[in-house]
């Protein structure tokens, strides 16, 4: 069974630069849980204090509930995956993945060459080092390669490998660095399954540095994204995606990007040049920002009626990005940029409908729309329509 592992108000700079801000989380045994975000917020700082190769200099780290500052590296019950693999090229595979155990099973007579294999006791524990090798080298599909050198292998097998030696030792938890990045798109993508089964197989802990929000999106129970050494919010993909907490988050998540609007709230409705918005909020006046995702726009020729939020604009170009397209217009009274993402089927039934001529509009119902205030935090907003239907006594259904 996987690792539990808790962070707890984690602080760390290097000199003067302060690199990690207070970071909470919490993570649950044989979960996958990705720290995403930009070049330079973070992420693999926060994996290499959890490893025990830098020290926080506030806060705690706590595996199985056991705070680990005093604990060295080798003794935390974890492994680790880099990009660059970290193999040694002049020893087989089997060699590279064999020596994590070596060095922890074997006394220093019994690693001696050829007379530590007569050394008393040697020959039970080769036997178990072998067997794990095998099985760790099965798991990831290379035990037909034992004997080959890291140079005689493909970039992917050689994150087998690399993978192998972490897995030979069955930690609680695995801390992997941007492991793929190396490897072509599509054996990325291969890869990404694997790891996500073999998560679920061995049911171990695995914290997954990346800053490709795809592949976090894709493998990941929970996901924290950080930004500036802080995390900004730590939730299940689908939520960091649809209740993005904060502008950065909506905005970071999602491609293509979603569409931002500067805004105001006035007087309970929120307001934006060249928009017709019906959004309502109790919050009070500032300025703000309007998100819609593209694919929560739609387009049509005729005006909307009753639409919550619509916006004329002319549309410049057709992207065509294989079962999906993309429309970009800009908005007629400000000339912003807007992007409507949409099934290239649906936009060809338009065309052949004429409904993409003349005067255009975007519409949405208010699906896929956030409102954040002047410091970026999320802003609850309602239907200006029904809100006044009910102060007026009328029907809320
Ligand atoms: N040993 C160091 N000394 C000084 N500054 C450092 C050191 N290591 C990292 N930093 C700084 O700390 C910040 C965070 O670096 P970190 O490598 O953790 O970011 P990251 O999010 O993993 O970025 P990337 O995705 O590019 O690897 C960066 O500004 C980096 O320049």
């Amino acid at each position: 069974m996987g690792s539990t592992l808790r962070i707890q108000d984690v602080s760390m700079s290097f000199g003067a630069i302060s690199v990690l801000k207070q970071i909470n989380l919490d993570i649950r045994a044989g979960s996958f849980v990705s720290l995403l975000g930009p070049s330079g917020c973070g992420k693999s700082t926060l994996l290499r204090v959890i490893a025990g190769f830098e020290a926080q200099q506030l806060g705690s780290i706590l595996i199985d509930g056991r705070a680990v500052e005093d604990v060295p590296p080798r003794a935390r019950n974890l492994a680790m995956v880099f990009q660059s693999y970290a193999l040694y090229p002049h020893m087989t595979v089997s060699e590279n993945i064999s020596l994590p155990l070596e060095m922890e099973l074997l006394s220093a007579v019994q690693r001696l060459p050829l007379v530590g294999r007569m050394a008393a006791g040697s020959k039970t524990v080769w036997t178990d080092i072998r067997r794990r090798v095998l099985d760790a080298s099965c798991s990831v599909q290379i035990d037909h390669l034992l004997e080959r050198r890291p140079s005689q292998l493909s970039g992917g097998q050689r994150q087998r490998v690399a993978l192998a030696r972490a897995l030979v030792r069955s930690p609680g938890l695995f801390l992997m660095d941007e492991p793929l990045s190396n490897l072509d798109a599509k054996l990325r993508v291969a890869m990404r399954s694997e790891l996500v089964s073999l998560n679920k197989q061995l049911e171990s802990t695995i914290l997954y540095v990346t800053h490709d929000q795809t592949e976090a999106m894709a493998m990941s129970d929970k996901i924290a994204l950080m930004m500036g050494g802080s995390v900004l919010q730590y939730d299940a993909p689908e939520v960091l995606y649809t209740k993005p907490g904060h502008l950065d988050v909506a905005t970071f998540i999602g491609q293509p990007a979603i569409n931002c609007f500067t805004a105001r709230i006035q007087n309970n409705t929120i307001v934006s040049d060249g928009v017709d918005c019906k959004l309502w909020t109790e919050y009070p006046n500032q300025e703000s920002t309007l998100a819609i995702r593209p694919e929560a726009l739609a387009i049509t020729n005729k005006q909307p009626d009753g639409a919550l939020i619509s916006i004329p604009v002319t549309l410049d170009r057709v992207e065509l990005l294989g079962s999906e397209i993309l429309l970009w217009c800009s908005n007629k009274a400000t000339g912003q940029s807007v992007v409507v993402q949409t099934r290239a089927t649906f936009h060809r039934r338009l065309i052949d409908q004429g409904k993409l001529s003349g005067d255009l509009w975007l519409e949405t119902d208010g699906a896929g729309t956030h409102v954040f205030d002047r410091n970026g935090k999320a802003v609850q907003f309602g239907d200006a329509e029904l809100v006044t239907a009910v102060s007026k006594g009328g029907a809320t259904q």
